[in-house]
């Protein structure tokens, strides 16, 4: 699979807004630079017809350039820009080739590649403040839109009895199960597909982890919630927090309890329980 670079100048205060777009058309990660973004995404879903439409909400005229990647040079292009992540002075987010630091009690080691959760985002990182707050022993997990598998290693570390880890991507997919592997996680199951594609609600679940985006959480939340055990818990991320009613409502409709929200810099992670 060949991805494409896509550089964008764009202000600071169209940076957020444009990722979300370029997110909601299937773009696959993306770096903020000085200047504007650089955008990731595969060469057989990419659409310039759709790149432009959404930049000329943000342009007069479109401007952006495009540049085919090669994998190799994505390796290393993460090799040079991934610092580690520290979360609460209680999580380290590091790739393999940083230092260990054993200050902090839990340690994830993330390889990314082109699969999204190095903890930079601040999605990740809420929600993994969320699982420093919530019993993890014994529970069974689903972490659904994994990306590189982070938050379901966490909760391996936290000592789940068994996770399964969902991507749509095929990178993610391959990505979060080199992860689970470097970081000693053996009982984490991983899966390509959504919910509806692998008929996950036939399982149920103590927790439930989904950092996506809101369209798929609007869509989704019904599943999860007839995946979760009586008592059991869901987590949500992947949303700013103007969009933090529409997925309170949605939840509630579906008979889940709201129990919290963490937010940080506009993005907002919501925490729910099946009653
Ligand atoms: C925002 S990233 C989150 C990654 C990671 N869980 C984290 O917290 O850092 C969302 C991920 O969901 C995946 N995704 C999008 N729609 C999905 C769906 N319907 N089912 C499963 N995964 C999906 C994307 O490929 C992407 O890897």
């Amino acid at each position: 699979m060949d991805f494409l670079q896509i550089i964008i100048p764009a202000t600071e205060d169209i940076k957020e807004m444009l990722i979300a777009e370029l997110d909601f058309l299937g773009f696959d990660s993306f770096q903020e630079t000085e200047e504007g973004i650089e955008a990731y995404v595969q060469d057989d879903i990419f659409q310039e017809e759709e790149l432009k439409e959404v930049l000329s909400k943000y342009q007069d005229t479109p401007f952006y350039t495009v540049s085919k990647l090669e994998k190799k040079n994505w390796n290393e292009e993460w090799e040079k820009n991934f610092d580690p992540v520290r979360i609460d002075d209680q999580v380290l987010i590091r790739a393999s080739f940083h230092h260990p630091d054993k200050n902090f009690p839990y340690e994830i080691l993330i390889n990314p590649k082109m699969a999204f959760g190095t903890g930079h985002h601040e999605t990740t990182s809420l929600m993994i403040k969320a699982q420093l707050g919530l019993d993890h022993q014994g529970k069974t997990i689903l972490d659904a839109g994994a990306g590189t598998g982070v938050l379901g290693i966490f909760a391996g570390m936290l000592g789940a009895k068994e996770i399964t880890a969902t991507d749509i991507d095929e990178w993610a997919f391959s990505n979060m199960i080199e992860n689970a592997e470097i970081n000693n996680i053996y009982n984490m199951k991983c899966l390509q597909g959504t919910m509806a594609e692998l008929n996950l609600t036939k399982y149920k679940y103590d927790i439930i982890l989904a950092n996506i985006n809101k369209n798929v959480l609007l869509d989704e939340i019904k599943l999860y919630a007839l995946a979760l055990n009586k008592s059991g818990y869901l987590l949500l991320s992947g949303f700013y927090t103007e969009d933090i009613e529409d997925i309170k409502s949605e939840a509630i409709n579906r008979g889940l309890k709201f129990e919290t929200s963490l937010q940080k810099n506009n993005w907002a992670c919501l925490m729910f329980q099946h009653s």
